[in-house]
């Protein structure tokens, strides 16, 4: 990719959000607008230090460069029920077939007395870290960094509905699920024989938003209505997209929009660092009352994985651990309760 494309996703500088300003009602209503178009847009004036970014690239870079039998020491399956830890290439299967890439599952740090923990709740609990100096802090004031923004964020979006900026903290996100992922797309081609077609296959995100760092070699398209467009790195910019429950809790007025990553043949490896900021696991998500109620939704027969999502009644955990038993396979007692 040496000739990025030019952005034709929206860049909003959210400063005025970030500093809970009056002057945050104008950047609510661009963020609206961005959310009826495409559900992706690209956010700059965030507050998020570029030396706290720069340092958890190099570490994650240096955490990629060891070698496979090393990283292997911080493999998922140690990671249980906390579904934590590191992946090898292959080892996650989007819309059914291995994405070619390799990654580090994070999320909140919880120790074992934490009553989410203590009562078995999956997904929750410690970080497999890798013992690289420096790795687990940068990890945990980046997620602090980046799930303060997810509040501002959601406050935006819900002035944008109209609705309080609490709206969400009140009913959702007062301890919101923070899953955090640290991917590298090896450049290295595919070998001959293996089913491997994308870096990611296309999918939506399961959760509220994703708030997306990468680094500069691209290869993230998402599909809008006129096909499928690059969403070509910004630098110091975070991109932003909408997961399955905000559409679900719209009435499908804001959409999780479907994405992919191509398989990387830049010649250089690329990192990307989605954070996930979701509802509580325990949540029940419900659609907002005071929007108007759309007729029927059901979007199922477009949808990547056939699903209706406006069909979902239930708490949030039970939506995402079923996505979960799909993309790893493997790990399915161990996450699954029962
Ligand atoms: O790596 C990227 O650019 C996107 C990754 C992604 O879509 C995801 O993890 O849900
Ligand atoms: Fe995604």
């Amino acid at each position: 990719m040496s000739t990025p494309t030019p952005p034709s996703l929206p860049v909003i500088d959210i400063a005025p959000l970030v500093a809970r300003a009056p002057e945050r009602a104008g950047v609510a209503e661009r963020i609206g607008e961005a959310c009826r178009a495409h559900g992706f847009f690209y956010v700059t004036g965030h507050g998020i230090e570029p030396a706290l970014t720069r340092r958890l690239e190099d570490l994650s870079r240096a955490f990629f460069a060891l070698p496979e039998a090393t990283k292997m020491q911080w493999r998922m399956e140690l990671g249980g029920r906390a579904w934590r830890g590191y992946f090898p290439t292959g080892g996650e299967l989007t819309s059914g077939r291995p994405d070619w890439k390799e990654g580090l599952y994070l999320g909140t740090e919880l120790p074992e007395d934490d009553p989410l923990v203590l009562a078995h709740t999956p997904v929750h609990g410690r970080n497999l870290f890798p013992d690289i100096p420096g790795f687990r802090q940068t990890v945990l004031d980046y997620m602090a960094a980046a799930t303060r923004l997810g509040h501002r964020l959601m406050e935006g979006i819900a002035l944008s509905l109209g609705l309080e900026a609490s709206y969400f903290a009140d009913r959702y996100t007062a301890d919101p699920l923070i899953l955090f992922r640290i991917f590298n797309y090896p450049t290295q081609p595919v070998p001959p024989g293996l089913d491997v077609a994308w870096g990611v296959g296309e999918h939506t995100d399961y959760g509220l938003l994703t708030l997306l760092r990468q680094d500069e070699i691209g290869g993230l398209q998402v599909r809008t209505g006129e096909g499928w467009i690059d969403a070509a790195p910004v630098p110091d910019a975070f991109v932003i997209n909408i997961g399955d429950m905000l559409d679900r809790m719209t009435g499908g007025l804001y959409r999780s929009t479907p994405h992919r990553v191509i398989r990387n043949s830049s010649g250089r490896d690329r990192l990307s660092f989605p954070l996930f900021f979701d509802p509580n696991f325990h949540a029940r998500v419900k659609p907002i009352e005071a929007l108007p109620r759309p007729a029927e939704v059901d979007d199922s027969a477009t949808r990547w994985d056939h699903a209706n999502v406006h069909a979902f009644d239930g708490i949030y955990g039970d939506y995402l651990l079923a996505k979960v038993a799909k993309v790893f396979p493997q790990l399915r007692e161990a996450v699954l309760p029962g």
